[in-house]
């Protein structure tokens, strides 16, 4: 069967969803996820569009071994020399140039004409090429250009040494029969076409996205760019796993593999949405928390004498376990280290302490610990801004009750080491803590959103916060877990506050390595 390639730009195109801000700590947690996914290639930012972003894929670039790693530029030489900078030290180091290709976007955006666009196209691809042993180019709005220029300009730049050409639907304006047609029309009218992979990245803006990447599958592409959960630009991207599974489940009608290890869906899809914030809808298709759940007497029925009556894909395809109930109160630190390694962490010593520290804690909070559980600590400790000086909670306490005023006392270290407390009151316990945090800290807050989700089930379940706030007017996220509601409330605030000061700690650390 021919083999699709599976390109995920979660960390690019994903991370242009609004609000979404992930630090390096977390985009590298992401890669070595989507490593474990196997996917082909992973876009891991746009390395000249800011310091964090260059960072961010220089990290993925040397650790990551089992992809290709990518970094999206512009047709510019000064994008494509820092985007070289950046992942020259990759297993397989890609560049990614887009230029568009539309009559608006060269008339409006870029003011240039078609035959300049042809001109800089070929100059920038050639101009890579001598640096990267694989370069894709992509006719940004392709699905509304024009067929014949782009007939012609993907020619020359496929001479000019391009070794992957992608037709993005940009807008998300596109149907699959257009689609469709319009990767049959290149196949069939591109001279030099069978010299390069060809690839489809869809928008989801009129839900259409997967529909569409598999109509370019059928008709010639052999690359499919996507994000994990559809996360992306406006209304996202085509989401992989959904992709994944029905390229598996209706192999009947599309007999194409990849190299996707279908059961990391669950685990990826989890890992994305708790760091990135955006949560998973519970009726999205393949990972929604009701996508395998029966409701109705007559498909419980049918269920029960045969699940193939109302299940088309088995919870375990895509690693969910129906019984994820793990270590106890009384599990001892090798079978602890035994399971997570089966969940896939690899903990240096001083973290697996601290893990098991944290473990135990729970254990004594909570009756059943569980995979969900035990994710939701791992992630947080591989996430965690370690050696940055940053404010740190040393109590807490909230007085409510519903005839009083909320009153919250909290005391914390500063990022100086001073200690620092103070009391002050709210409307509600929330707006009592977030009141006494933003009084305690110097930063200017501005909290623009707050929400709170459960770890999995059940009344002792860990209660996860995130927050969107401004810091000193830089939008940052923040996230924290802990059994109690408050408590997350009060790390969420916190982890929010200390991305300013690990940013910073990141930027000193690459001015004094360039010194
Ligand atoms: C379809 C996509 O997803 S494209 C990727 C979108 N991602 C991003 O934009 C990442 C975040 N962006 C940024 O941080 C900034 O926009 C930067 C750093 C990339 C550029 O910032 P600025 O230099 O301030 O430029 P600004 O964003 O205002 O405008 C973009 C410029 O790039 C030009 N441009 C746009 N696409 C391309 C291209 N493919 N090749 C060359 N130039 C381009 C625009 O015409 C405009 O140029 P102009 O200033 O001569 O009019
Ligand atoms: C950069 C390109 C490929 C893009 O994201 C788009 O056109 O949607
Ligand atoms: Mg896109």
């Amino acid at each position: 069967m021919p083999q699709i390639n599976i390109f995920d730009t979660t960390l690019r195109d994903g991370e242009q969803s609004p609000g979404v801000n992930l630090n390096q700590l977390e985009k590298l947690e992401i890669a070595k996820q989507l490593e474990r996914f196997g996917v082909d290639i992973m876009e891991a930012g746009f390395p000249a569009s800011s310091q964090g972003d260059f960072e961010g894929v220089r990290n993925i670039a040397r650790t990551i071994k089992n992809a290709s790693v990518t970094g999206l530029a512009r047709a510019t030489t000064s994008d494509i020399d820092i985007a070289w900078d950046a992942l020259k030290d990759a297993a397989e180091p890609r560049l990614h140039i887009f230029l568009a290709t539309s009559p608006i976007h060269m008339t409006y955006k870029l003011k240039k004409t078609p035959e300049e666009i042809v001109q800089i196209a070929v100059n920038m691809v050639r101009y890579a090429r001598d640096k990267f042993p694989h370069v894709e180019w992509s006719a940004e709005d392709a699905s509304r250009s024009d067929k014949d220029f782009l007939v012609k300009i993907i020619e020359k730049v496929i001479d000019a040494g391009a070794t992957v050409i992608n037709l993005p639907d940009t807008v998300g304006y596109t149907t699959p029969e257009e689609y469709g047609a319009l990767f049959r029309y290149v196949r069939e009218n591109v001279r030099n076409i069978d010299q390069v992979a060809l690839s489809a990245h869809c928008h989801d803006d009129l839900g259409m996205a997967v529909a569409n990447s598999i109509a370019a599958i059928q008709n010639g592409a052999t690359q499919i760019e996507g994000t994990i959960n559809g996360i992306g630009e406006r209304a996202g991207n085509a989401s992989l796993e959904e992709v994944a599974v029905a390229l598996n489940i209706r192999h009947d009608k599309y007999p194409f593999t990849t190299n996707l290890v279908l059961k990391e869906i669950k685990r990826t899809s989890d890992l994305v949405s708790k760091l990135t914030g955006m949560a998973v809808p519970a009726n999205k298709a393949v990972v929604g928390r009701n996508a395998f759940a029966h409701e109705s007497g007559i498909h419980q029925d049918g269920v029960l004498k045969n699940a193939s009556t109302y299940e088309i894909i088995t919870p375990e395809l895509v690693g969910i376990q129906s019984n994820n109930l793990v270590l106890g109160k009384h599990s001892g630190r090798h079978a602890f280290k035994d399971k997570i390694e089966q969940l896939g962490y690899h903990l240096s010593d001083e973290k697996l302490i601290e893990a098991f520290k944290a473990f135990k804690l729970l254990t004594d909070r909570k009756k059943e610990v569980t995979d969900d559980d035990l994710f939701t600590i791992l992630t947080d400790i591989q996430t965690d801004m370690t050696n940055v000086k940053k404010y740190e909670l040393i109590a807490f306490q909230v007085h409510y009750g519903s005839s009083n005023l909320p009153t919250a006392t909290v005391a914390l270290t500063t990022p100086e080491g001073q200690r620092t407390e103070t009391a002050c009151t709210g409307q509600g316990s929330v707006e009592a803590l977030y009141n006494t945090l933003e009084a305690l800290v110097e930063e200017k807050i501005h909290l623009t959103d707050f929400h709170l989700s459960s770890v999995g089930r059940g009344r002792d379940a860990l209660a996860q916060v995130h927050v969107k706030m401004t810091v000193n007017g830089q939008e940052v996220s923040g996230r924290g877990s802990a059994q109690d509601v408050l408590e997350a409330s009060v790390k969420a605030f916190l982890n929010g506050v200390n991305r300013v000061f690990y940013k910073h700690h990141n930027v000193q650390k690459v001015e004094s390595a360039q010194l």
